[in-house]
């Protein structure tokens, strides 16, 4: 495969990761089969529909499924055999002690093994515990021995590092490639298929790329508890957390990014990739305190931020509270392990009348609370409103009338969960607002 620039690639699982790393692979012009074991999301790609909100993809979809660049398929036999590079993004969900389900993974690693016709590069892109690689080895060696088969093939882990909302930018624009590989083949490989990308490549085994991404995550993770966690001690003691993480961010060993407080972090992998770490680490009877830490803050930091409205509004029984946001960040419709939907648990518990907007999210939570009232626009969300909680800081929400929104209301409660709008605007409006550690010595009003 030396010199060869435009490499044959199957991606396998056509979700967030999949979708967009067959789009950027098709950008730099590779050709790509993208391979789905859902029917129904195969039938709208192949409309060039996406099947989730993703600002930017649907129009590259479009155009390189026009350029015969990307081909959406869900015959994984024919993804198989038509490509040199397979490329495994299906998802690793967390199974109930909080280790990586690897029940998708195995799958596709036999049907790989049950259908490869001659040498092929396998990467896996999806998020994995250490040791899968060696998992799927030997998966598919021993499927190609019950198929009396002996060619080669190459393992190989390249994690995936894109933020859901700016996952087009991220995958165009990496900041680093890891590429855990065991072969000079795969190397070369796996280098022709980034060879437009301008981003430091870093070259590593198998076990030490999987560990890198779970380390990325976990303290990523750990960064957001940290100054959670403080955030709960400025609010006893009258200190502004985000003033405190503006002085602490200046500090280059520091970095300003990743320090803001709010009310916990969600999405479909910080939550279960620090669950899958601390599984691993108890598997091998190594304590991570510092992470167990990490996860206990953000598991309660919902709670703690209930408390602080229970404090100064009571009972919510029978008052009704609109809920701003849904979605675990802006500009996604995912909602996967997003604080609003504790809030939603813990409002409709507390007997509060819940409404809510969101920009691209309402679809996904109404499936788990039909209880709740989803309108349509944010301001006949809030009509007759006791108590505004802003979960996500969508700019859509943030750059409301607020002027409007304060004659919509009944009472001026306004709990802002993502320290997104700006207190004294707030309160010169009338509002009595509320953020996550700037206010200080629990004096509200
Ligand atoms: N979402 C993110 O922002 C992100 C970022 C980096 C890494 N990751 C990791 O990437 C992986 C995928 O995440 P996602 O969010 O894209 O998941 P997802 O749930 O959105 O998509 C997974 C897709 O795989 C398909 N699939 C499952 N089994 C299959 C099979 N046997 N054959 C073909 N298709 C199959 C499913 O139908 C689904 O469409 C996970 O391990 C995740 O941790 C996710
Ligand atoms: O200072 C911050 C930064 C983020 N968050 C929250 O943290 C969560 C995750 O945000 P972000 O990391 O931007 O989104 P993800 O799309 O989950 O991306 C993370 O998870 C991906 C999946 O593994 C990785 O690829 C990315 O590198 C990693 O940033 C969200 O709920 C944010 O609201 C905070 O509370 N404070």
């Amino acid at each position: 495969m030396n010199g060869v620039t435009h490499l044959d690639v199957a991606v396998i699982g056509t979700g967030y990761v999949g979708t967009t790393t067959s789009i950027a692979f098709a950008a730099w012009d590779h050709k790509v089969i993208a391979v789905d074991s859902d029917q129904m999301k195969i039938a709208r790609l192949n409309q060039s529909i996406l099947p989730f909100y993703e600002e930017g993809l649907e129009r590259r979809l479009e155009r390189y499924r026009e350029s015969g660049n990307l081909s959406f398929t869900d015959d994984l036999e024919q993804g198989i055999t038509r490509s040199d590079v397979l490329f495994i993004a299906v998802g690793t969900p967390s199974s109930p002690d909080g280790s990586a389900d690897l029940s998708y993974v195995e799958m596709v690693a036999r049907q790989i093994g049950q259908m490869m016709d001659k040498y092929k590069v396998i990467v896996t892109k999806s998020t994995v515990p250490v040791g899968t690689g060696d998992k799927i080895k030997s998966i598919i060696t021993d499927e190609l021995k019950r198929r009396n088969l002996s060619f080669s093939f190459d393992i190989v882990s390249n994690p995936e590092f894109l933020r859901e909302g700016r996952a087009l930018y991220d995958a165009l624009h990496p900041e680093r490639v890891v590429i855990g590989c065991e072969t000079e083949t795969a190397r070369k490989t796996m280098a022709a298929l980034y060879e437009k990308v301008e981003a430091p490549m870093l070259y590593t085994t198998i076990r030490d790329a999987e560990m890198i991404k779970y380390a990325a995550n976990a303290f990523l993770a750990t960064k957001i508890s940290f100054v959670n966690e403080l955030a709960r001690l400025c609010d006893k003691m009258g200190t502004n957390i985000m003033k405190v993480a503006e002085g602490m961010g200046l500090d280059s060993r520091i970095g300003p990014q990743f320090l803001r407080a709010g009310i916990g972090y969600g999405g479909s992998c910080f939550p279960k990739d620090t669950a899958a770490l601390l599984n691993l680490a108890k598997e091998q009877e190594t304590m991570l305190p510092v992470l167990q830490a990490a996860s206990n803050v953000n598991r309660t930091q919902v709670s703690w931020f209930m408390e602080r409205i229970h404090h100064i509004m009571g009972s919510l029984a029978g008052k009704k509270v609109t809920l701003l946001g849904l979605t675990f960040k802006p500009e996604t419709d995912d909602v996967r392990e997003a604080p609003s939907l504790k809030i939603i648990e813990q409002l409709l518990q507390n007997k509060a009348i819940v409404s809510t907007y969101d920009p691209q999210g309402m679809e996904n939570v109404k499936k788990i609370y039909p209880q709740v009232a989803y309108k349509p626009t944010p301001y006949e969300a809030l009509e007759g409103a006791d108590a505004i909680i802003l979960a996500t800081e969508w700019r859509e929400i943030l750059d409301l009338d607020w002027t409007k929104v304060k004659d919509l209301i009944a009472q001026p409660y306004l709990f802002d969960g993502r320290n997104a709008l700006v207190p004294s605007v707030m309160r010169n409006l009338g509002y009595c607002y509320v953020g996550v550690g700037i206010d200080g010595r629990g004096d509200y009003h």
